[in-house]
């Protein structure tokens, strides 16, 4: 048991997500901000990662050196991109502390890269942080495991803001994800992400995607369950990012104890199937 404040490295420290996790560490007790990182060249190097966050000096400059970052850190929090993630999973490797990873869009290949880096660090690793989205997912796999295939046809409906850069989002892949599970099929083999033209009836026992981009919607996701003559809805509406930012950061705290290895959230929350 450690009873030193566990010190953090937020990497994408400008970014909407980066912004966020520094308000949240500098709320959260038994957490503090060690270092705050952008990428060479950004505007935001050299500013004090308080006032860049908006909650005032805290004498910690955002720089563009991750390895010096994490060689006395004990942990990291990112959310930033796929290329970036697969780059940092290494120096975290290396440097042995707690990777905790919000960045979505990853490809099968980045995923083996971060898989391999988490057979020296303990990685932890969601497509959404909140706890909401995570009792979701559970409620999913249930409803999923519940009603017949057959008869009952699956679509995921999420919508984000105009910035986003990924699609389906990660939030909608776990979501899919746990509806496959609960119906004991592979998401990648019966996951249908575009329609368009003359797409034919709908197939029996497939998982349907559909994404909506605009605005400033932090993020909505449903996942509707269409049976003959009646449907089911299970949803979650993100109102703050201040959510994922807070689960990240009681991810790193949980992950101090951990042995190498790749998690998820439901880990984390104890919800693990
Ligand atoms: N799992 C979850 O719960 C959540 C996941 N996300 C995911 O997190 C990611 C980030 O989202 P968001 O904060 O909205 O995006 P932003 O674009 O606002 O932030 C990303 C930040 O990372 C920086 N960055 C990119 N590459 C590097 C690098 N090599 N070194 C240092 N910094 C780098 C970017 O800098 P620059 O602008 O110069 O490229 C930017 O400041 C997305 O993948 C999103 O889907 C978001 C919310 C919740
Ligand atoms: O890019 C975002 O903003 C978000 N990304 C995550 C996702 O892809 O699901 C989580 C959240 O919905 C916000």
């Amino acid at each position: 048991m450690n009873d030193n404040p566990m010190k953090l490295v937020v990497v994408g420290a400008g970014g909407r997500m980066g912004q966020t996790l520094i308000r949240v560490i500098q709320e959260t007790d038994g957490a503090m901000l060690h270092a705050a990182i952008e990428r060479e060249g950004s505007p935001f190097i050299g500013k004090d990662a308080g006032e860049l966050a908006g909650v005032g000096t805290i004498g910690v400059p955002v720089t563009a050196d991750p390895l010096q970052a994490f060689v006395d850190a004990e942990g990291v929090l990112d959310f930033t991109s796929p290329a970036a993630t697969v780059e940092f999973a290494g120096l975290a490797a290396q440097a042995r502390i707690v990777h905790v990873i919000g960045t979505t869009g990853c490809s099968l290949s980045d995923d083996q890269k971060i898989e391999a880096a988490s057979r020296h660090a303990c990685i932890i690793k969601s497509g959404n942080m909140s706890l909401g989205v995570n009792l979701l997912g559970v409620l999913v796999e249930q409803a999923a495991r519940a009603l017949p295939a057959e008869n009952w046809d699956i679509e995921v409906l999420e919508m984000h803001h105009k910035h986003k850069v990924d699609a389906p989002s990660g939030t909608a892949l776990l979501l899919g994800d746990a509806a496959a599970r609960g119906r004991g099929i592979e998401l990648q083999a019966n996951a249908v992400k575009v329609r368009d033209g003359h797409t034919g009836a709908r197939p029996a026992g497939t998982i349907g995607f559909a994404t909506l981009r605009g605005g400033s919607v932090v993020g909505d996701h449903s996942v509707i369950l269409a049976g003959e003559g009646e449907l089911v809805t299970l949803s979650h509406s993100a109102r703050d990012r201040s959510i994922f930012a807070r689960g990240a950061v009681a991810a790193a705290l949980w992950g101090r104890g951990q042995k190498p290895g790749l998690y998820d959230m439901l880990d984390v929350l104890g919800l693990s199937h």
